[in-house]
């Protein structure tokens, strides 16, 4: 039987149906000198997804555990959670995890088919109380409506600048009074001494978790045009023009910052 912990690490091989997951499998994918191309959400980095993102992101764990404890407070029963750019689904196993309010459904979306059929092997071998739906599809195309939570854990950051306000907007009006958007993401300093300290100690982090620098600096290539982060205050301006009455940031690690945005 499966195990996986809250961040979706696997703990133990295991065979579901013909399908074979490997216990945590280890990120080297950037270990050899290479032509660089842009970094996408293929079935190599969906085979090391779990290793990969909590070697990578400082506080993961925590991260992912504290949006299932956020959504439990304000899911509302007869509502929709919706996990925009799931991955493997950790924020919505978390999710299922901690709501009890009756009646709730967990919509887990992601537009990479290799995160999306692995999602649904990990929902499926986690058997989440609260029911989770996994969709593989743009989160353009999805339509959001009464909604208690939205997670955007990272996933922002992957959307073009241009097209994040429309999206910010959808969220506003598909979320039901009261409900939260849980927004995580790797913000840039607004001053170039800050921001400079602020990725230096990343890499520190990266490399304290045995990333070597040629890992460090071969995936910083890779991201550079697919991830284009904002700062802070970028973030709040979008926020409070589509609508939302109050941004808590509720942690920060150099560069990650996580937040419940509640509408009013
Ligand atoms: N337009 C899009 N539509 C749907 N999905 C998208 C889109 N763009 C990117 N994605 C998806 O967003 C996810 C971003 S990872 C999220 C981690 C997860 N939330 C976690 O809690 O573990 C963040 C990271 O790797 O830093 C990927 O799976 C993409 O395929
Ligand atoms: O690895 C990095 O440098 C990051 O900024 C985080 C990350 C984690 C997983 C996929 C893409 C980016």
């Amino acid at each position: 039987m499966l195990e996986l912990d809250c961040t979706g690490r696997i703990t133990r091989y295991f065979y579901l149906g013909h399908h074979a997951i490997m216990q945590d499998v280890k990120d080297t994918i950037y270990s050899q000198p290479q032509q660089v191309s842009e970094f996408r959400f293929d079935q190599s980095v969906a085979e090391v997804f779990p290793d990969m993102i909590q070697r990578s992101v400082p506080g993961y764990s925590t991260i992912v555990d504290t949006i299932g404890q956020i959504c439990a407070r304000y899911a509302q029963p007869d509502s929709n959670i919706y996990d925009l750019g799931c991955s493997l689904g950790a924020a919505s196993l978390a999710a299922s995890k901690y709501i009890q309010s009756d009646n709730c459904q967990i919509l887990a979306i992601d537009n990479s088919p290799a995160m999306a059929q692995r999602c649904e092997l990990h929902v499926q071998a986690f058997k989440a109380a609260t029911p989770i739906s996994v969709i593989c599809d743009d989160i353009q195309n999805i339509d959001i409506k009464n909604a208690s939570c939205v997670v955007m854990n990272f996933t922002l950051q992957f959307i073009p600048p241009e097209q994040r306000i429309d999206i910010m907007h959808k969220i506003y009006a598909g979320l039901n009074p009261g409900g939260v958007l849980l927004l995580s993401e790797k913000i840039s300093h607004d001053t170039e001494q800050g921001n400079d300290l602020v990725i230096d100690l990343h890499h520190e982090f990266k490399r304290r978790n045995g990333y070597s620098e040629l890992e460090i600096s071969q995936k910083r290539t890779a991201l550079e045009d697919v991830m284009r982060t904002e700062t802070f205050e970028q973030h709040k301006d979008r926020l409070t023009l589509v609508g939302f009455t109050d941004i808590v940031r509720w942690f920060t690690c150099f560069n990650f910052a996580s937040m419940v945005v509640i509408k009013g």
